[in-house]
């Protein structure tokens, strides 16, 4: 196998197809491990660890004394360089993957026919075929200026050492209000210019409202429906002027408006296929085509390590199961070992654990598509929307209700702000989404999960026992206001 781009989806199916005895080679022009270790997931999880601490510490005043609190941003830039990075040097990654049995080729991969991926001089024949793994990389607007400007994009924000006293945030989405918060509460002056009429645009109207609001009382300014028309610096600091007049300064601006694919780097061409599309269509097995796979940010079922590690998942049985296929007609015909591998492929093949025939290789599901926003209060949703359920004609209930009207958040009392909103399809009778915002609200979201994955009738759902006095025992709540 051939495997382009080795962050989180590339790397899990070039490690586990090499463990398992196929000969494997992964392309990587940059880290292994790619943007969730190095630039995404986990330092943004740490900053919010660190910024969270500060808040709560904020509100010991009037619950259990007084608290002084001093931020410093050091330990915080410390730990993502030395624990998290690195310092951005992915030698560990790459030795576990060689270590494993891959050969690891650093540079840019792409298609020269389906089975065949060339990296500079270099051309790889892939028996079994090819997967790609190639991510998004941020989608920048064509905004007036901005591209001479000295922007930040999410690499520089999650290596800075020392904050700025300013910040233009353009974007209100996940990254844009995550890493708001963050820099807000260590008391950087955050502004977010966001184009909707709404941050968090692509959840619930109600979440959108909480995490604003959140935001609000951590001192960030936020602007929606601005149409951002022009960036300019004047050597130390950015003005973005937007439409009706508006002007937004601050020493660094922060661009998270999306992410993309891109798609005219991969050859695909020579496989027959278009690369003006946004994304790489896949079907249920991850396959772009015969013998190319495609996994992670870069098919657009959604821009989640979850998503990435679960389609890998299936990549992973499905080749499998077809190099033992393969392997099987060889030894049955005599002929060489189509696998390589240290042990000799069939015993390795074998002892890899991955069951074997393709009808047992799952399908890909995206109907219970989890997502966490790790703001405080967080955003945890699955499934659909209240408007995407309508949109799609069905039969719609929703319930809803606020975590301070429940014991646990009436308890915990400052830093409540929150709801649990159930959409259910009144004619099966069973979630169809659930959206779950509150200081847990990330792990409270995993019953609703489970709910919408396993379609657990409502009638079930309404007789569960939910432990007193939990923050999901709000869920029996909002599932008592279904109408
Ligand atoms: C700030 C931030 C915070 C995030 N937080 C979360 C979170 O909390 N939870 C969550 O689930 N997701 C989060 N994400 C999203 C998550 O990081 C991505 O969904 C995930 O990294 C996608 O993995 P991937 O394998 O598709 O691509 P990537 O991780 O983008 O990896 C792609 C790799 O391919 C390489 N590559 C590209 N083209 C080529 C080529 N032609 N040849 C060779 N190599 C190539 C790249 O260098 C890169 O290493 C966050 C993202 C960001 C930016
Ligand atoms: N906690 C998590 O799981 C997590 C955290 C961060 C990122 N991510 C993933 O990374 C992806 C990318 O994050 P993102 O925040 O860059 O994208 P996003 O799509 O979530 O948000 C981008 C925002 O920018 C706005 N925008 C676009 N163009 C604009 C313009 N010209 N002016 C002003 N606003 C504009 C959009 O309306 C949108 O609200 C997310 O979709 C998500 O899947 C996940």
């Amino acid at each position: 196998m051939v495997v382009v781009g080795l962050g989180v989806g590339g790397e899990e199916v070039a490690e586990r197809l090499a463990e398992a005895g196929l000969s494997v080679v992964g392309v990587e022009r940059d880290l292994v491990g790619g943007e969730c270790p190095y630039w995404g997931c986990i330092p943004s999880k740490m900053m919010i660890r660190a910024a969270n601490a500060l808040a709560e510490a904020r509100r010991v005043d009037g619950l259990a004394g007084t608290a002084q609190v001093q931020p410093d941003w050091a330990p915080v830039a410390k730990r993502i360089r030395e624990e998290a990075t690195d310092t951005w040097d992915d030698t560990v990654a790459a030795e576990r993957f060689i270590g494993k049995g891959g050969r690891l080729v650093r540079g840019s991969g792409r298609l020269d026919g389906p089975r065949r991926v060339r990296v500079g001089d270099q051309v790889f024949e892939a028996r079994h075929g090819v997967v790609l793994g190639t991510g998004t990389r941020p989608s920048v607007p064509p905004i007036d200026g901005l591209a001479d400007t000295p922007y930040w994009t999410n690499h520089q924000a999650i290596e800075v050492e020392e904050l700025p006293e300013s910040l233009l945030v353009l974007g209100g989405g996940a990254i844009g209000l995550e890493l708001a918060q963050v820099f807000a509460r260590f008391g950087v002056r955050v502004t977010v210019v966001e184009a909707l009429d709404r941050v968090l645009a692509v959840e619930e109207p109600e979440a959108s409202e909480v995490a604003a609001a959140a935001l609000r009382a951590d001192g960030v300014e936020i602007h929606t429906g601005v149409r951002a028309e022009r960036v300019e610096h004047d050597g130390t600091g950015f003005t973005l002027r937007g439409s009706g007049g508006a002007a937004y300064t601050a020493d660094r601006l922060l661009v998270v408006t999306g992410r993309k694919a891109h798609l005219t780097e991969l050859g695909l061409d020579t496989i027959g296929l278009d690369a003006s599309q946004r994304y790489l269509p896949v079907d249920d097995r991850l396959h772009v085509t015969d013998h190319v796979w495609a996994v992670g940010d870069l098919t657009g079922e959604g821009a989640f390590t979850h998503i990435a590690m679960y389609q890998a998942g299936i990549v992973i049985a499905d080749i499998l199961a077809r190099a033992r296929q393969a392997q099987a007609g060889a030894d049955a015909s005599g002929t060489s070992s189509v696998v390589g591998g240290a042990m000799g492929a069939s015993s390795s093949l074998a002892a890899s654990g991955s069951s074997g025939s393709a009808g047992t290789i799952p399908r890909a599901d995206y109907r219970a598509l989890p997502r966490v926003t790790f703001t405080d209060p967080e955003v945890g949703a699955v499934g659909l929307t209240e408007r995407q359920a309508r949109d799609r004609g069905i039969n719609v209930q929703v319930g809803f209700t606020k975590l301070s009207s429940s014991t646990r958040g009436w308890i915990h009392q400052v830093g409540d702000e929150g709801f649990i909103k159930v959409v259910a399809d009144a004619d099966q009778g069973v979630l169809i989404g659930a959206t779950s915002v509150g200081p847990a609200g990330g792990e409270v979201l995993s019953a609703l999960v489970v709910a919408v994955h396993a379609a657990v009738p409502l009638s079930q759902l309404r007789h569960m026992i939910y432990a007193y006095p939990t923050f999901h025992r709000a869920i029996g709540d909002a599932l008592r206001d279904l109408s």
